[in-house]
């Protein structure tokens, strides 16, 4: 009964997930699909209040992500969360604090760059969502359904054990260490439109990333050992090595 109540509540997790990765992809492009975008929706409020509230939204979204990732906080919250559902309750949370950055996220309208409607913004649309798919591939290329928790809680309904986590380095984790990472940077900066509230956005998920980066590969590098070491010098972080 637990199994299939796991089953179920991991599936319930990846749906959630799934509906607020692509509300996420509506609110950063500004696509009017959806009520409250980057740029649209809420009142406007003094800069300084605004951005206040943005960045609080973008730490509250790095620490749970950042925190609810480590092995340590893993090691303890399993004693509470059943060890099959921990990576769902952790894409359940991602996906909520998601929405509340979505759903409370103040416009800062000032605009910075404007590509107007040319081939120029047609580009950077192009840009846009070339880094979303490099996203969505990443996420394929290291075991979608176990990051986001539907393999965990499969192999549990079989009466599997837990699956040992395995070093990947297929397609772009040739070139890159982090693609998942440098697609959500060519994402959020690749705007034909550029406004203060986008502008704050980008750069806050880019130190978030720089600092996500620092800690997992400081995990890897536990997990792992010298596979990962010789990984890390050998291919580049967010953008391709050039070879002298
Ligand atoms: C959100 S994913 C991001 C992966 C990677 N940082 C990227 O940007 O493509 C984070 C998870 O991927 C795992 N991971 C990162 N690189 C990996 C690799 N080369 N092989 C297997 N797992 C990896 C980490 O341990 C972590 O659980």
């Amino acid at each position: 009964m637990n199994r299939f109540a796991y089953l179920v509540f991991g599936i319930i997790s990846y749906l959630i997930f799934f509906a607020a990765f692509l509300y996420f992809i509506a609110f950063v492009g500004n696509f009017p699909l959806v009520p409250f975008t980057v740029d649209q929706g809420r009142p406007i409020l003094p800069v300084w209040q605004a951005a206040a509230i943005d960045i609080f939204l973008i730490a509250l979204f790095g620490v749970q992500h950042s925190v609810m990732a480590r092995p340590a906080f893993k090691r303890a919250w399993t004693r509470i969360v059943p060890e099959p559902v921990e990576r769902s309750v952790y894409v359940l949370s991602a996906s909520i604090v998601l929405m509340l950055l979505c759903h409370f996220w103040h416009p800062i309208p000032a605009v910075l760059w404007d590509a107007g409607s040319g081939p120029l913004a047609m580009l950077l649309l192009a840009i846009f969502a070339l880094g979303w798919l490099i996203v969505l591939l990443s996420t394929f290329l290291i075991s979608h359904f176990e990051l986001f928790g539907l393999k965990q809680v499969w192999s549990n309904m079989l009466g599997h054990g837990a699956t040992e986590p395995v070093f990947r380095t297929p397609f772009f984790y040739r070139l890159v260490r982090h693609p998942l990472y440098s697609g959500f940077i060519l994402a959020f900066w690749a705007t034909p439109r550029m406004t203060v509230g986008h502008v704050l956005l980008a750069v806050g998920m880019t130190i978030y990333i720089l600092i996500a980066i620092r800690h997992e590969e400081r995990d890897l590098t536990a997990l792992f050992g010298e596979k990962y070491v010789a990984y890390r010098g050998r291919v580049g972080m967010l953008t391709p090595r050039l070879r002298r």
